[in-house]
């Protein structure tokens, strides 16, 4: 099961939990609130199991690559990492299926709080246009992901602050976050 909680303040290491003392869990309907939408997929059978493929066709993710996160694999590995985990929002949906490794995706809850969003192999998460959020890796520093588009793929990250941005807007109406 997918595990997210309430961020700790503390500015220790990125990579390391973060978790409260006592730990605040949020579950599945807190994120689906937030507009995030989450999938179990089988990473080893994911054809064959043909779940990814429903996704896909109901939600016309037509583009699809991947991407694996290690110093050897990934351009610019210290520079991505960092533009990876400054506060942004995407004109479109952010959609990622863990396909090995694991990471952690935050967002911002209704109260500018970030909550952080456990991922490992497995997982597909879909993240709505116009929610501030960022990426890091954890302590195991790898990560393999496929990322779905519908349409041609724009990766453009916005930096917060984006309150007059037209899928900043869209979302603040549909999820009202703060
Ligand atoms: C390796 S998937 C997560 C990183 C990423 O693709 C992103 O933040 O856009
Ligand atoms: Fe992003």
């Amino acid at each position: 099961m997918v595990r997210a909680w309430i961020m700790d303040e503390s500015d220790a290491d990125k990579r390391l939990p973060h978790m409260t003392e006592p730990p605040q869990m949020v579950d599945l309907d807190y994120l689906k609130e937030l507009g995030i939408l989450y999938y179990k997929l089988d990473a080893d059978n994911w054809k064959e199991e043909g779940k990814l493929d429903e996704i896909r066709k109901e939600r016309n993710y037509n583009y699809e690559d991947e991407v694996e996160a290690t110093r050897e694999t990934l351009p610019s590995y210290d520079a991505t990492l960092e533009m990876w985990y400054e506060e942004h929002i995407h004109s479109d949906e952010e959609i990622r299926f863990i396909l090995d490794g694991s990471g952690y995706f935050d967002v911002r809850n209704r109260n500018d709080k970030w909550i952080r969003i456990e991922t490992e192999k497995g997982d597909m998460l879909i993240l709505p246009a116009g929610i501030y959020h960022r990426f890091t890796m954890d302590t195991k520093d790898f990560i393999k992901a496929k990322r779905l588009f519908s349409g041609v793929p724009v990766w453009t990250a916005h930096k917060r602050p984006q309150e007059e941005h037209e899928s900043r807007r869209n979302y603040v109406k549909n999820y009202s976050p703060m």
